[in-house]
């Protein structure tokens, strides 16, 4: 289906700019780009990623979502994520708390394991409905490899950046060569005519390293540091915005910065609209210890000893256990009272 045009993003909300980081500089080894990158990935955690060469991709990825969430409801609960903390699979729009008080998300998603994508037709995690099974080949797969070689070249560059031996982090992600949390997520948040400000899904850090996100109308805000008030992040056509999540943040010592963030209904003219987005989520591999690597660099070594206490470095679990609770305590079956939210928080925990 050829890209449809939206009204415009408006011009009077508060918005926050982000880099424009060139992919193909960073393929080719540009120091400066590498150094502009870097600025990004400390100070907000949040940068647009132009020339990714995943648009038409990208673009199968959004008519899979529009054909599955145009299945009965019935036929996609069959294939719902559940309450144990699993992510891979369904997720009904009300199904996850937005914040401490209980309130539910207002979005429902598809989330397909990388896992599955690349050992498909033999199931490595979960099935899915057919509507995915019937774009696995020609576009699932191809996008998931596309978000992976991008992704793992970001990680380079961040190895390179942190004084890691070499191949560090690349150890305890891709080549790990075991099963991990990574995956696909198409979200459709339906046009509601909320409150500018509802939640539709509540503030928080993304719980692996590194996401890589498409989305066409407005509703993604961020608080930057030092700010009280939330500022959008205005979507420019053929270009992803990629943040740093917890895992990555916490294996840096806090030097990569795992910013928080919200979706609201987009704003201005855009608020008839339904809203969908595409994420990838690159994680580290299920058994690997979140811990900052202070014996592997000495800059992350430095930067735990001067840190401000906000992140715990140490939390003892891995990337499974930190994911598996992460989501599980968000699940709105699972909610005994407001401890229930605290629960599911990672290192945004005391931030908002
Ligand atoms: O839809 C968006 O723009 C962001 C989604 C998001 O933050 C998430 O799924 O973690
Ligand atoms: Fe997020």
């Amino acid at each position: 289906m050829p890209v449809p045009t939206f009204p415009p993003f408006p011009d009077n909300v508060p918005t926050h700019p982000l880099l424009v980081i060139d992919y193909n500089l960073l393929k080719s080894g540009d120091v400066k780009e590498k150094e502009r990158l870097w600025t990004a990935a400390t100070e907000l955690g949040f940068w647009y990623l132009k020339n990714h060469g995943a648009d038409e991709e990208v673009n199968g990825m959004f008519d899979m979502g529009a054909e599955t969430m145009a299945l009965p409801m019935e036929e996609k609960m069959k294939f719902e994520q559940g309450d144990g903390g699993i992510s891979f699979g369904y997720k009904a729009k009300g199904a996850s708390a937005v914040d401490a008080e209980g309130n539910p998300d207002t979005v429902e998603w598809m989330n397909v394991s990388k896992d599955d994508a690349l050992s498909y037709p033999k199931p490595a995690r979960r099935t899915y409905p057919h509507t995915v099974n019937a774009r696995m080949k020609s576009t699932i797969t191809p996008f998931v490899q596309k978000s992976v070689d991008i992704n793992d070249t970001i990680l380079a560059i961040f190895n390179e950046k942190l004084e890691l031996p070499e191949g560090a982090l690349d150890k305890l992600h891709t080549g790990s060569g075991e099963f991990s949390g990574c995956e696909t997520r198409v979200i459709r948040n339906p046009a509601a005519g909320l409150a500018a400000d509802r939640m539709a899904i509540g503030a928080h850090t993304d719980f692996g390293s590194l996401s890589f996100l498409h989305n066409r109308l407005g509703g993604l805000q961020v608080l930057p540091p030092g700010v009280e008030e939330w500022q959008y992040v205005k979507p420019l056509p053929g270009h992803a915005i990629c943040n740093i999540g917890d895992a990555l943040s916490v294996m840096s010592g806090g030097i990569l910065r795992s910013n928080i963030h919200r979706v609201v209904p987009p704003p201005g003219e855009q608020s008839t609209l339904d809203r969908w987005s595409l994420v990838f989520f690159f994680r580290p591999g299920n058994s690997v210890l979140l811990r900052a690597l202070t014996d592997q660099s000495p800059v992350i070594a430095d930067a735990v000893n001067a840190a401000d206490g906000s992140i715990d470095f140490n939390p003892g679990e891995t990337a499974e256990e930190w994911f598996v609770r992460r989501v599980k305590y968000q699940r709105l079956n699972n909610r005994k009272g407001p401890e229930t939210w605290m629960a599911s928080r990672g290192t945004e925990k005391g931030r908002v």
